[in-house]
């Protein structure tokens, strides 16, 4: 035997991967709510609370923050034609940031980390005038920001401060605005993958309740937490992975059925009268799915997204008003695969489900969509679909 067929084979086999491994992308939290419902009160107790995470708290303004003990400096730099004069940051005790910002977009966020290094999380509160629908869109799945930023920051969720006080009025009279404010509020409920319903300490359980339910009808799938003071488990509303992971979905899946579920329902009860409001929900349970179902499928929700239109409609149909803003669905395959579904406006993803991920995915999976126009034609097309 020569010296060369002493080297085990094997040994020529093994690689070593020297690769960089993957870089932990930074969750970004989208905060939004109605004006006054506590967004500002919730940010301060998680820049103040000793949680261990360096956070960065992107506001429009100091506002109530700024009596918080800090030092208060201004990173401008003269060297930085780029810069703004405007920008604030407080360096709290506790490692978080808390940053004022005139452009809340991308280029400035990225400017943030490039300054002042990675954060365990970031938290973006947004007026109680935005619609949270197009911002939470630039940081998911735009082609533009995942050459760039997309490697370094990943949406991990919308929340909505709803105020348990004025919110079922507010909401009500959204419909008062629409065409001004477009079903503002609405819009916010309905973009939402957590609600806090805050304030709870100054209503009746009645109110409470019915605020509740009307949440409940604009936006099933998105779990309701009653707070006081914004005093809610941070694990519940950081680090969800609502873009990502199905386990923030099942709630949907588990809804109970006379919420929207049940076609009779919808039409024949006080769901129509609400849709006429503006924003609603649809539900549609969809059984498994054959590979041509799922073409279709994805074909249906492809052309209702970007054409705003049902695929049986002749493009430009007049007097169609028809507008998803945000779509959520958990379905399984004849092969036995799981897939989930994400939308936000007209960006969508249908993705399948890891095997670890896809425990206890029930095998009727169920669409939820929410948005305008979505009537009992909606409904039909969409079953359609499935047979
Ligand atoms: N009683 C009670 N008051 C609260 C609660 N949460 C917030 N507040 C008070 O409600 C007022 C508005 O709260 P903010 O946190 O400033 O609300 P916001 O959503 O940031 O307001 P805008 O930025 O103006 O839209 C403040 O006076 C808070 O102290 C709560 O749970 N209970």
């Amino acid at each position: 035997m020569d010296a060369e067929d002493d080297v085990p084979d094997l040994l020529e086999q093994i690689t070593t991967d020297y690769s960089e491994p993957p870089k932990k992308r930074v969750p970004l939290t989208i905060i939004c709510g109605f004006l006054g419902a506590g967004k500002s009160t919730l940010l301060k107790r998680i820049l103040t609370e000793r949680h261990g995470y360096r956070i960065a708290v992107i506001m429009n303004e100091f506002g109530d923050t700024a009596d918080i003990e800090a030092k208060a400096i201004n990173i401008s730099s003269p060297d930085d034609p780029t810069a703004e004069g405007s920008e604030e940051f407080l360096e709290l005790p506790n490692g978080c940031l808390c940053c004022s910002i005139k452009d809340t977009g991308v280029a400035a966020i990225e400017k943030l980390m490039q300054r002042k290094g990675a954060f365990d999380h970031i938290l973006l509160e947004t007026t109680g005038l935005a619609d949270p629908g197009p911002i939470a869109s630039i940081f998911w799945k735009n082609e533009e920001y995942t050459a760039g930023l997309g490697n370094d920051i990943s949406l991990d969720g919308v929340i909505c401060v709803v105020d348990a006080v004025f919110g079922q009025k507010q909401m009500q009279d959204d419909s008062a605005i629409e065409g001004e404010g477009e079903s503002l509020r609405h819009r916010q409920v309905a973009c939402a993958d957590v609600i806090l319903l805050n304030k709870v300490d100054l209503v009746t359980a009645d109110k409470l309740a019915s605020t509740e339910e009307l949440i409940g009808k604009v936006n099933p799938a998105a779990p309701i937490y009653k707070t006081t003071q914004g005093q809610v488990d941070l694990s519940l509303i950081m680090g969800i992975e609502a873009f990502a992971s199905p386990s923030s979905f099942r709630r949907a899946i588990t809804v109970p059925s006379h919420v929207h579920d049940d076609a009779e329902d919808a039409e024949h009860h006080h769901d129509t009268h609400y849709e006429a409001r503006g924003i609603s929900s649809l539900q549609v349970t969809c059984p498994v799915l054959s590979p041509g179902h799922l073409e279709r499928l994805d074909e249906w929700i492809r052309t209702v997204l970007w054409e705003n239109r049902l695929p049986e409609m002749a493009s430009g149909a007049e007097g169609i008003v028809l507008k998803v803003l945000r779509c959520k669905g958990l379905f399984t395959t004849v092969a036995g695969d799981k897939y989930v579904l994400q939308g936000v406006q007209d960006l969508y993803e249908i993705s399948k489900i890891d095997e670890g991920e896809a425990v206890g995915v029930p095998a009727v999976g169920k669409l939820v969509l929410i948005g305008k126009g979505l009537n009992s034609v909606v409904r039909h097309s969409l079953q359609d679909v499935f047979n």
